[in-house]
């Protein structure tokens, strides 16, 4: 059987399960990103890093179809998500988990209620199984199951995070989006919840689009980089490439003291 890849599908471009080409958004007059070009890559955990205000949520927002697009297409699994119709649509929403910034649950709802959100809106379940999917996905996330029936408000910071991704996590997606996942937790909450994500990605083989300002879920968690300045995506690659870049921003964000104290000494320039 002959395995000749698909048309004039390079092997990188081949395994992209999000492809975004010449995005620009802007709300008003106020262009936020202009000529974006990004590839999330099948199975790996892209951190997405920019300074503030840049457009990293209106970024991960416009690719789930929350904010309107200007110009540029945007495909996932293949697919020009403008070419679908509602249906397929609806589908495509069922593949994507996401984590907003701060967990964003419902706060007059228990932990397993807002688990079962997603599912009660797109699978007929019954309640036992409802229950049990539940329970499932908070063991999954590391969470004792005390936790199932409490409301966010008894939940520290840490748990109300691993919450905030049972619920993302609610529909078996294929990606997940994480929005700053690790902002304010401890350093030991914070390398607990990479080390999560990084098992969850090879256990259930996820791809996570995580926008982070943590310098050590970067290094530790992040097995490619993406940076966003000057409304576009400046820089994609290993550490040691965003390292070698000579962007003002980069160097600027790499290159100073909090990073310098984070980084191998072998990927330190002189
Ligand atoms: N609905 C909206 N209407 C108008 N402007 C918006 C809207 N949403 C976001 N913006 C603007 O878009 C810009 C980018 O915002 P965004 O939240 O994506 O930044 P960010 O890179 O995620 O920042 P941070 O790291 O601080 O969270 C900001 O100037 C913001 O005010």
């Amino acid at each position: 059987m002959s395995a000749t890849p698909a048309k004039d599908a390079s092997p990188g471009e081949a395994d992209a399960v999000i492809r975004v080409r010449n995005l620009k958004v802007a709300f008003g007059e106020k262009v936020i990103m202009d000529g974006l070009d990004l590839d999330v890559m099948r199975g790996e955990i892209l951190g997405f890093v920019g300074g503030s205000g840049q457009g990293k949520s209106v970024l991960t927002r416009t690719i789930l179809g929350l904010v309107r697009k200007q110009r540029g297409t945007i495909e996932v699994f293949g697919e020009d998500v403008d070419k679908l119709d509602q249906r397929a649509h609806r589908t495509l929403e069922r593949r994507f988990g996401v984590m907003f910034q701060h967990g964003a649950l419902f706060s007059a709802l228990s932990v397993k209620q807002n688990i079962q959100l997603p599912m009660r809106e797109y699978l007929k379940l019954s309640p036992r199984l409802l229950d049990e999917l539940a329970m499932l996905k908070i063991e999954m996330v590391g969470l004792p199951p005390d936790a199932a029936d409490k409301a966010p408000s008894e939940l520290s910071g840490g748990m109300i995070k691993r919450a905030a991704l049972a619920r993302a996590l609610a529909l078996d997606p294929e990606i997940v989006f994480l929005d700053e996942p690790t902002s304010g937790l401890d350093p030991i909450g914070a390398a607990d919840f990479d080390e999560l994500i990084m098992t969850l990605k090879q256990t259930l083989g996820l791809t996570v689009f995580m926008v982070t300002h943590d310098l050590d879920s970067l290094f530790v968690a992040c097995d490619r980089i993406a940076a966003l300045a000057d409304k576009r995506v400046i820089a994609v690659g290993s550490l040691a490439d965003m390292l070698a870049s000579d962007h003002p921003w980069l160097k600027a964000y790499f290159g100073g003291e909090r990073a310098r104290a984070r980084l191998p000494k072998d990927n330190l320039r002189t």
